[in-house]
């Protein structure tokens, strides 16, 4: 990498410490640093092993010795060693026995016992019958452990840096328990390495880092100077689950917003519905198959729902039996009132699609989301109960193929490619079912029908424009763009799987 890129990367902190050896040679200590950078002993350090790390310096480690004096030695080189203090009494009076000598000396037996013996050793007195007497006229000099006991008065001491003489008083003491303590300490000293030279060499210019933004910078117009502290993205985070919205949810909403921005308006219907708004308002005759038990769940309580006026059933009822005024033959058949008053869970939402026109006035764009319920075996791809958005447009122009621009801009929207097939809805003609693309597995899916509502379905209605309508699954569409492969995920609280998806934006991962 060149130069002024590697300068360029530097924290401030490092081109700090690079720059604290632009005017020396020697290696410096990171008190010195911190001193001549102003920077805190931490910030040297992390800085300095981020250098080090680049080849730039070299951190040499030390360990060193400190002498100084334990509060015995302290009162030692206060009072002066237990041998001096004898040797002075000795000296006044010639000859003394042992123990009145440790009286007048003020020692007690252990230390004068210690003193008698270095007495001894320095060859100051000799013992002869338990009396001691100097060895010569007047007080010995002051030995080199003594000298060394009132340097160490003024503070501690590198064993390293003393001269022989005072290094042999040193191992003395050191043998003497409990006169001096030895403390290692841990150094390190830092080297500028001939590539930090060489880059120090290209200049290194420190610009001032701001980390945060302070009222005063606003007001002042400061801001504009300032550098900023990068963030740093590599940084470590912990991880955190926040609440979010069910992913199904956050479809839903997508679903919702697209066609709010299309210019629909949101309706809803109850999820106990009567058979009447379900099938029969829907011209589903009375023996259709999907109203089969098996295939629709009855509802025992409340058993019947309310009908609408007797005028919109008698209607219901005559389109029905003959087609009532719409020129249709109808099904041909006694439709019976009580079937239509049962109650239901909705199998699709289409009946909010029809309680909507008889209480709103075309030209008319409306949707509505909910659930919907079927017998259906749980599997990997089905379940007794799942979403559908609904949609109706109304108005006099209103044709199958403004039906199916509406659902290509829907999907557009959503991101998928969609295609139509011809399909059969006992209220819609033309009809049709959309399937939506999957570049992954190369195949299309159905996703959902449509059609424009029969005049058998109008009419009683009091609907006089054309209506086209159309009914699309969610669930499926929410598997294909969460990749998931058993649609029963959507509703177990996978934890694991939830935590994983991101908590806002687009879903498409
Ligand atoms: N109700 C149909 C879909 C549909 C709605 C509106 C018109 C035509 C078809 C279904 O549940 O599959």
């Amino acid at each position: 990498m060149d130069t002024d890129r590697i300068i360029d990367q530097l924290h401030i902190y490092e081109k700090k410490v690079l720059k604290a050896f632009e005017d020396s040679d020697r290696p410096l200590k990171p008190e010195e640093i911190a001193e001549s950078q102003e920077m805190d002993i931490k910030s040297v350090m992390s800085a300095v092993g981020a250098l080090e790390s680049r080849g730039f310096v070299r951190v040499i480690k030390d360990v060193q010795e400190y002498v100084s004096l334990t509060d015995d030695g302290r009162v030692y080189a206060e009072e002066g060693l237990p041998e001096r203090r004898l040797i002075e009494v000795l000296a006044g009076e010639g000859e003394l026995d042992v123990s009145e000598l440790a009286e007048r000396a003020g020692l007690d037996r252990k230390e004068s016992g210690i003193g008698i013996g270095w007495l001894m050793r320095k060859g100051w007195a000799k013992i002869d019958d338990g009396r001691v007497s100097p060895v010569q006229e007047g007080t010995p000099g002051r030995g080199a452990d003594e000298e060394l006991l009132q340097i160490l008065l003024r503070g501690p001491v590198r064993p390293d840096e003393l001269d022989d003489r005072l290094r042999a008083a040193y191992r003395d003491l050191a043998g003497r328990k409990g006169i001096i303590d030895i403390r290692k300490v841990k150094s390190h000293t830092i080297e500028l390495t001939p590539e930090g030279r060489r880059l120090l060499e290209r200049g290194v210019e420190i610009v001032e880092e701001a980390t945060q933004l302070t009222h005063e910078h606003l007001k002042t117009g400061k801001w504009r100077e300032l550098h900023y502290r990068g963030y740093n993205v590599d940084a470590e985070y912990p991880m955190v689950y926040p609440g979010k919205i069910h992913p199904l949810r956050r479809i839903i909403n997508e679903i919702r917003s697209i066609f709010l921005a299309l210019g629909f308006t949101e309706s809803r219907g109850p999820v106990v519905e009567s058979a009447f708004w379900n099938f029969d308002c829907l011209f589903q005759p009375q023996d259709h198959a999907a109203r089969e038990m098996q295939d629709t769940f009855y509802v025992k309580n409340p058993p019947f729902a309310q009908l609408p006026t007797d005028d919109l059933v008698g209607r219901v009822q005559s389109v029905h039996e003959d087609g009532g005024s719409t020129g249709s033959e109808g099904w041909q058949y006694e439709w019976d009132v009580d079937v239509a008053r049962q109650s239901v869970l909705r199998t699709h939402t289409t009946c909010v699609s029809a309680r909507f026109l008889t209480e709103n006035r075309p030209p008319l764009k409306m949707f509505s989301v909910g659930r919907v319920f079927r017998r259906e075996t749980i599997t990997y791809k089905h379940l007794p109960e799942f979403h559908q958005v609904e949609g109706i447009v109304a108005g006099e122009d209103v044709n199958f193929r403004n039906l199916l621009g509406i659902l290509r801009e829907f999907y557009r929207k959503l991101g998928f490619r969609v295609r139509f097939r011809p399909a059969y809805f006992p209220y819609t003609y033309l009809s049709t079912e959309c399937e939506i693309y999957l570049p992954d597995k190369k195949s299309w899916i159905e996703l959902g029908g449509a059609g424009m509502f029969r005049p058998e379905v109008l009419e009683p209605l009091g609907v006089e424009t054309p209506v086209a309508a159309f009914g699309l699954g969610i669930e499926r569409l929410a598997m294909i763009r969460l990749d998931i492969r058993d649609i029963r995920q959507l509703y177990q609280s996978d934890l694991g799987w939830l935590r994983k998806l991101p908590v806002t934006g687009d879903l498409q991962l």
